[in-house]
């Protein structure tokens, strides 16, 4: 049976704008009220919106105001959904001019919300969805999505931020991410697949939840969850050669990851985009704490994917400033839910945690993080744990006493499940502390000063890297792409947040961000030999600065770019007319 066919609808040969299902796609729709007459004519929207062009000013003056209206986040997440799907561009000109207000609405924590909803909420496709009974046919399925895909972010749902095992559900989180792609990195929305594949849940409420619409069977094992993403894997790069994988949100991400780091352009965005992220301020943490690198310790409650993945980046950062391998990994404790990771605790520890394994405390097996803080006297304090509040008043007490300048970093999502508040981080540590969570914050007066927390998530780096590996054509996604990036953010810092002490830049700066973050990317991928657009090395880094920017996509371009190209089409004259009333639109249609 077929599933799909690799050839777009005919009429897409006869103008590329109209798709089929008019102008709705799955990735979003072009209703746009500032495409002049011309354009809609071309594009076919003429008469299907007021006759009012308006401008940017007037359409963002109207969604602020619905937003305003909309009474609680998950109100303003579906009205944004909805703006999305029927008037993509304006969406992200919303976005990328509201970065700081609307991203925690369409990301961490709202999406949160979403995914645990999705069931109750679910209004239209977003994405792509692959079961494990369409194992065998996942290349002739994937001939249905129907836009040329750059990236594609793909989750099981088996963790979802701090929330667990949501199943299917867990689709708001590519989708989320994806936007940010375009909105922080300029990928063009209809390059980007959000991806679910539904394996399973071990999830037994939703199972037996009249409205999930995923397989209601338990989780695969791991060696059936192998074959399928093998399939996968195969079945993306055939269609898309140059596609960009990243996983995200899976309970264990670290067979996928091992098995097609070295293979596809792939990488896991929980155990190395958090890493590079959390390393990028790290390195201005150190430097704002005082405190010379080799009389760090740090304590992680959380061994997971990112508190491991964390720890491992913040080693080779370790390294790079002079110490052993063994001295950088013998900072660290770790603590789970069964205790402090030691090698002789009794239970058979995951493989991933081995590595920080403690030796030498044996015979002092602590009990709490309270006596462990006692013990170690750490200077730095991260949380990747999903216990909201974690991080009570004894603990961050305990952190101000022992420290001038504690580094505290609560990084677990949503803000539910942060290990604690900035209010109570800088309520605990009279001030003191120096803080990132994963969660927005806002910021606060203490002692006659404005704080700003900093905000240590994945998003300050994952658009980056996906930008650049999708530039320079890179075949895998090396670990010096991921450190680079770490580089990068960390100097992407400007005068005046470094002035005030700020250990990550003004996440309405994040298109620049994203932009220095891809070109290390590209030269760390050149340094490697990954890259497969070799023009780039010849570049200087201003002239690559200016060829990532040019390859941005720019919500505020797209009606002039239609505008051109239809220019190009009818002749120059025909389509400009101020009535858009041309002659030669006709030709065109
Ligand atoms: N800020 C950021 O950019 C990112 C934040 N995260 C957040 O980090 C958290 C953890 O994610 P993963 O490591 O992937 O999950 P995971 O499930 O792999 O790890 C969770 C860890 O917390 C431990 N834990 C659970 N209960 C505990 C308790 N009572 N005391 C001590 N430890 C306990 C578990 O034993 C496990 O080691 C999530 O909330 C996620 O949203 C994850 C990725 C990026
Ligand atoms: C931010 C993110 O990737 C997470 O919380 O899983
Ligand atoms: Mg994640």
């Amino acid at each position: 049976m077929a599933y799909g066919d690799s050839h777009p609808p005919a009429n897409v040969k006869h103008n590329p704008h109209v798709v089929g299902s008019r102008h709705l796609t799955t990735t979003g729709g072009d209703y746009d009220t500032s495409y002049p007459l011309e354009v809609r004519k071309y594009i076919r929207t003429y008469g299907l919106v007021p006759p009012t062009v308006e401008t940017f000013e007037t359409q963002a003056q109207r969604c602020l105001k619905i937003l305003e209206l909309k009474q609680t986040p998950i109100e303003k997440y579906q009205y944004l959904v909805h703006l999305r799907a029927t008037n993509v561009h304006l969406f992200y000109r919303l976005l990328s001019q509201n970065v700081k207000e609307l991203t925690p609405l369409i990301y961490t924590p709202t999406v949160g919300e979403a995914c645990q909803r999705w069931s109750e909420l679910y209004t239209q496709p977003e994405g792509m969805y692959l079961s494990h009974s369409d194992k065998g046919n996942l290349h002739g399925i994937v001939q249905n999505w129907p836009h040329n895909v750059e990236i594609t972010v793909v989750t099981d749902g088996s963790r979802i931020l701090g929330l667990g095992d949501l199943g299917i559900n867990g689709m708001g989180i590519p989708v989320g991410k994806l936007a940010l792609y375009t909105a922080c990195a300029g990928i063009r929305p209809e390059a980007t697949l959000p991806l679910t594949v539904d394996l399973g849940t071990g999830n037994k409420a939703l199972r037996e939840d009249p409205l999930y619409m995923g397989s209601r069977i338990p989780k695969v094992t791991p060696e059936e969850e192998r074959e399928f993403l093998d399939e996968l894997m195969a079945a993306l790069t055939e269609r898309w050669p140059g596609i960009v994988i990243q996983f995200e949100d899976w309970k264990n991400p670290f067979p996928s990851l091992e098995r097609y780091k070295d293979t596809y352009a792939m990488f896991n965005d929980d155990v190395q985009g958090t890493g590079a992220v959390i390393v990028g301020g790290f390195i201005n943490a150190v430097k704002a704490a005082g405190i010379p690198i080799r009389d760090h310790r740090a304590v992680f409650l959380g061994a997971g994917s990112a508190g491991v993945g964390v720890a491992k980046q913040i080693v080779e950062f370790f390294m790079k400033e002079g110490l052993t391998e063994d001295e950088a990994r013998q900072k660290f404790w770790f603590v789970d839910s069964n205790g402090l990771v030691t090698s002789d605790r009794g239970d058979k520890l995951a493989d991933h945690k081995v590595y920080f394994q403690r030796t030498d405390n044996s015979g002092k097996q602590i009990q709490s993080l309270a006596r462990l803080i006692d013990y170690v006297r750490p200077t730095i304090l991260m949380g990747l744990s999903t216990i909201g509040g974690a991080f009570n008043a004894e603990i961050l007490g305990k952190m101000a006493k022992l420290n001038e300048h504690p580094i505290i970093f609560p990084l677990s999502n949503p803000s539910s499940k942060s290990e604690c508040t900035f209010e109570e981080a800088v309520a605990g540590t009279n001030g003191k502390c120096i803080f990132a969570s994963g969660s927005p914050f806002p910021s606060l007066e203490w002692d006659g000063q404005s704080l700003t927390p900093g905000q240590g998530n994945n998003m300050y780096v994952f658009p980056g890297i996906g930008l650049g590996a999708i530039l320079c054509r890179s075949v895998n996604i090396t670990q010096d792409m991921i450190y680079a990036s770490a580089e990068s953010l960390s100097i992407s810092l400007n005068a005046q947040e470094r002035a005030d002490g700020w250990l990550y830049p003004d996440i309405r700066r994040i298109r620049e961000v994203s932009v220095e973050v891809a070109i290390g990317v590209i030269r760390a991928a050149q340094k490697n030999s990954v890259d497969r657009e070799l023009n780039l090395r010849n570049l200087s880094d201003a002239e690559l600065r200016e060829y990532v920017q040019q390859r941005m996509y720019d919500p505020f371009d797209e009606g002039k770019k239609i505008l051109h190209e239809l220019n190009e089409i009818v002749g120059n004259g025909h389509a400009n007319g101020a009535n858009g009333h041309a002659n030669g639109m006709r030709a065109a249609l």
